[in-house]
């Protein structure tokens, strides 16, 4: 009998279902066949439970909680051939571990986007933030894939991308109860990927840019609110962006938020035919806006600038002894999204990827002064409050990686460590077995800690001059695990009682051979010594964005108040559309599929 394999040459396979960009037919499932569902990076889908994964080594018995991720993994063969790994839908990964002992679960975010297109079976939703791109169908639909980062708050998962509002999922079962408005606080059209938390008084810091219509509009509102620790809006502030342009991560000290805008700029014409949300503009600051965190008003805001560079993540934000706001964070030497080229037609000539996988990406220290000097200026956004004097970095630590993560219990405050995914070019790497690294080159993991003369312990005040250094500024510890891997952000687990940086390090391997994943447990602060544990997945998993790590004792009081009787009962999902949608129900044309609220 012939093997189906042996009827394949029979069977009609077109080249591909993709014409002239598009999607001809979505009868055939079949993804692009582009680097961006390839490799790494191709399509798993997957959802489902394993009990006791598979480990070497020990893990440690005094880890008693559950590691959050989330991936974005297209669910259908995108309307667009050329779709970006961004544009995926949102699934989140639990690794739940106690007693030596780990275990698996992996759910998509069930949005809107989500439903209806399970319903249609086909993708339904075009190009990245595009919804000009969009089947007629869909109009008025939240189209937030939910696919960037997962934090705990109050009792439920977050699952957020910064275009959209955040969907409540369960921390254990991984269920999606809904779309998430805080009850009614928070209404506005996007949301950030990264709230940050104050471990002192509970309170969630967050903010959202191009807030200001329907999400979709190119506005320059930036919003920005705090929610105390009984989940009670206590702060809304709005701020206008000298352009429409990313602000993806923030810093929060105890009285500030610093909100970097990269220079990806949006523009309505190209979305509106069918183009990017963003192009790169080389010719542009990188800013970084300073605002209160306390009863902050319009004019409040000081836009400081700085040369064209692009944003990575937060390691730490703090005050000094001066009351000047330090903030961390790496910034590249060009367009990291190189998916969003510079506009031809705005920035004529200019070159968005010669730099491709050659960026140097150091962690760079800003000084910022709330009592800068600061004059309203005229753009053609409306007016702007932009700092007299330009800034220039005060350290630069060439430590070339990205998604810096700390000890969580010191945001907002001086801190010591933080920790990176690293590129290190000097490693070797595989490339006959691995092709190009899916995901950018991240073959190592980075423990680095300031010495006292770059820790700023409250004695300190800053200097005003740049200094760049290598290893210099203070301690690194890398671990290289071999040229056929690469990491995942890494998420720290602190240990009961411990001091700053005390716990463990906890980060996705990717076998680039053998496409497959691992999950690595290091002493936080050993990282070189290699990982206490390897926990091996049986699968392999997506290019995930963020990930953090929930104590099981915060889980357990969160349930006793969230149970049926308990003092807060069960989370709530949105009960009413935005208002932007209800705003568009009353236009012609509108079709708004059922607005974003639970069916
Ligand atoms: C890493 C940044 C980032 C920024 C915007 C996004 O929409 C996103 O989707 C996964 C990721
Ligand atoms: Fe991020």
């Amino acid at each position: 009998m012939a093997h189906i394999f042996d009827l394949e040459p029979s069977v009609d396979v077109p080249a591909s279902n993709y014409a002239s960009n598009r999607l001809t037919s979505a009868d055939r499932v079949q993804f692009p066949r582009t680097d961006v569902f390839r490799s790494m990076n191709k399509p798993s889908r997957f959802e489902g439970d394993i009990f006791d994964l598979e480990f070497s080594g020990t893990i440690p018995k005094e880890i008693n909680g559950t590691f959050y991720r989330v991936q974005p993994d297209h669910r259908f063969p995108p309307l667009f051939e050329d779709d970006i790994h961004f544009n995926g839908d949102g699934s989140v990964t639990a690794i739940r571990i106690a007693n030596g002992h780990a275990d698996f679960k992996q759910r998509y975010v069930q949005t809107e986007r989500y439903k209806l297109e399970t319903a249609a079976r086909k993708s339904l939703f075009g190009r990245y933030r595009n919804p000009w791109t969009d089947n007629e169908s869909v109009k008025g639909v939240i189209r937030t894939a939910s696919n960037t980062n997962i934090t705990f708050w109050r009792g439920m998962l977050l699952a957020s991308k910064e275009d959209g509002p955040p969907y409540a999922m369960d921390p254990v079962t991984l269920e999606t109860i809904g779309r998430y408005d805080f009850e009614g606080q928070i209404l506005a059209p996007t949301f950030t990927a990264h709230p940050k938390f104050d471990p002192d008084t509970g309170e969630m810091l967050c903010f959202a840019y191009e807030a200001g219509g329907d999400g979709a509009d190119c506005s320059v509102d930036v919003a920005v609110w705090t929610l105390d620790k009984d989940g009670k809006l206590t702060e809304e502030a709005w701020y206008k962006a000298p352009f429409a342009g990313m602000i993806h991560d923030c810093g929060v000290s105890k009285n500030y938020m610093v909100l970097p805008l990269t220079p990806i700029k949006m523009n309505l014409e190209r979305m509106k035919k069918g183009g990017n949300k963003f192009a790169w503009d080389p010719n542009e600051d990188q800013w970084y806006g300073l605002v209160p965190r306390r009863g902050g008003k319009a004019e409040d805001i000081i836009w400081f600038r700085a040369d064209n560079a692009f944003h990575g993540h937060i390691a730490g934000c703090y005050e000094l002894p001066s009351g000047e706001v330090a903030i961390d964070l790496t910034v590249a030497d060009g367009n990291v999204f190189f998916f969003f080229p510079p506009d031809t037609e705005l920035t004529p000539g200019a070159d968005g990827m010669t730099k491709r996988n050659k960026l140097s990406s150091p962690t760079v220290r800003w000084i910022l002064d709330p009592k800068a000097k600061k004059s309203a200026t005229e753009t053609a956004a409306g007016t702007v409050w932009v700092a007299d004097e330009r800034i220039a970095p005060s350290r630069v630590w060439l430590t070339n990686g990205e998604f810096s993560r700390i000890d969580d219990r010191y945001v907002t405050k001086p801190y010591k460590h933080f920790w990176q995914a690293v590129v290190d070019p000097t490693k070797p790497y595989d490339f006959a077995k691995c092709g190009p690294p899916a995901g950018g080159l991240f073959n190592s993991l980075g423990h680095y800690v300031w010495n006292e003369e770059n820790y700023h312990d409250g004695s300190r005040p800053s200097d005003g001059k740049t200094e760049t250094q290598n290893g210099k500024f203070g301690l690194e510890d890398v671990y290289f695990p071999g040229p056929t891997m690469t990491f995942q952000e890494p998420s720290f687990i602190p240990k009961e009682g411990g001091g700053e940086g005390e716990g463990y390090l906890i980060a996705l391997l990717n076998h680039l051979d053998e496409l497959r994943n691992d999950v690595m447990i290091f002493d936080a602060q050993k990282l070189s010594s290699g990982p206490l544990a390897v926990i091996h997945l049986p699968l392999k998993l997506k290019l995930g964005l963020h990930g953090n790590f929930v104590d099981h004792r915060d889980m357990e009081a969160w349930q006793a108040r969230r149970a049926e009787g308990g003092d807060l009962g069960p989370v709530k999902a949105a009960a009413e559309p935005l208002p932007w949608q209800k705003e568009l129900e009353g236009k012609a044309n509108a079709t708004n599929g059922a607005n974003g609220v639970g069916h």
